[in-house]
């Protein structure tokens, strides 16, 4: 069990910003962590970045393998079993990154269309939107404009990074693999989108897609502490009466403070009937 912990930490831990998958399937170009962030982690000055959390929703089709995704990468596991997730679920993911704390929620949610109604209350405040499809079945594909889309308004996140996450890799033979690939890679630059492709019963690129997720989300947690243009604004009435510009208070961003005491459990499972 020892053993498991120290490489669990050792999994975790970042010190080189993360390879991308394809640099022709992303809008997000950055090749290393941004000059402002890595000063700011070398003076130890990183604000409050070490004690929130930053979310992360996983949605799209029923079966597509959402929540065999996130069991691989959180309990490197793989169930051959179909269980449907009911409402949502969510993991949280510590991660030690240029020598600070990071933590990532990671929110499994249902692709039932019953349950969508509530796992999309979830959504709001993600810094991340990950769009799943199976690599073995096309029509969950098509369906992942609309299920962008409704994120998209329910999240009310402008900066959120979004990814489209093959799943199934292991299904698929060479030459249709190939095939499939072009046509994710085109959807993905349509949706604005990095994409990957996985295989949960494999293994295949899941910690190499978490640990870029996690790094990205990171650099942009860091930047925002850190680089004063970048702060979310608000208007507010100043003293003179008239408005002017003040940073957006952080919990109205999604950032939740692991200091409220009894959030920071490791699981927690919201259902509905
Ligand atoms: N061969 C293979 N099967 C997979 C993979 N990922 C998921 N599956 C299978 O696909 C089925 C559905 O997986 P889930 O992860 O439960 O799907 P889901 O997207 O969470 O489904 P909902 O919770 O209903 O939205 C299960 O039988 C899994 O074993 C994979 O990478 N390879
Ligand atoms: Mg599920």
């Amino acid at each position: 069990m020892r053993q498991r912990d120290e490489k669990a930490t050792r999994d975790r831990t970042i010190t080189k910003f993360p390879e991308v998958y394809n640099i022709q399937a992303t809008p997000y170009k950055e090749q290393s962590f941004h000059t402002l962030v890595k000063n700011a982690c070398a003076a130890n000055k990183t604000g409050t970045v070490g004690l929130k959390i930053s979310k992360c929703i996983v949605i799209g089709d029923v079966s597509v393998g959402k929540t065999c995704l996130v069991n691989r990468f959180c309990h490197e596991v793989f169930n051959r079993d179909y269980k449907a997730t009911i409402g949502v679920d969510f993991e949280v993911e510590r991660f030690d990154i240029l020598n600070v704390p990071f933590n990532l929620q990671i929110w499994d949610t249902a692709g039932q269309e019953r349950f969508k109604c509530i796992a999309s209350a979830y959504y709001r405040g993600a810094h991340v939107i990950i769009v799943v499809f199976d690599l073995s079945d096309l029509s969950s594909l098509d369906r992942t404009s609309q299920w962008l889309e409704d994120a998209t308004i329910e999240t009310n996140n402008e900066d959120a990074l979004v990814f489209l996450v093959g799943t199934k890799k292991d299904l698929c033979s060479q030459s249709r693999f190939d095939d499939i690939e072009n046509i994710a890679i085109a959807k993905a630059n349509e949706l604005s989108a990095e994409y990957w492709s996985v295989s949960s019963k494999t293994g295949e690129n899941v910690p190499e897609f978490f640990n870029r997720l996690a790094a990205m989300t990171f650099n942009n947690a860091v930047l925002a502490e850190v680089d004063e243009s970048r702060q979310p604004m608000m208007s507010k009435i100043g003293g003179d009466g008239k408005l002017i510009k003040v940073p957006k208070p952080t919990n109205l961003t999604g950032s939740i403070d692991l200091t409220d005491t009894g959030f920071y459990q490791r699981k927690k499972s919201t259902n509905c009937c």
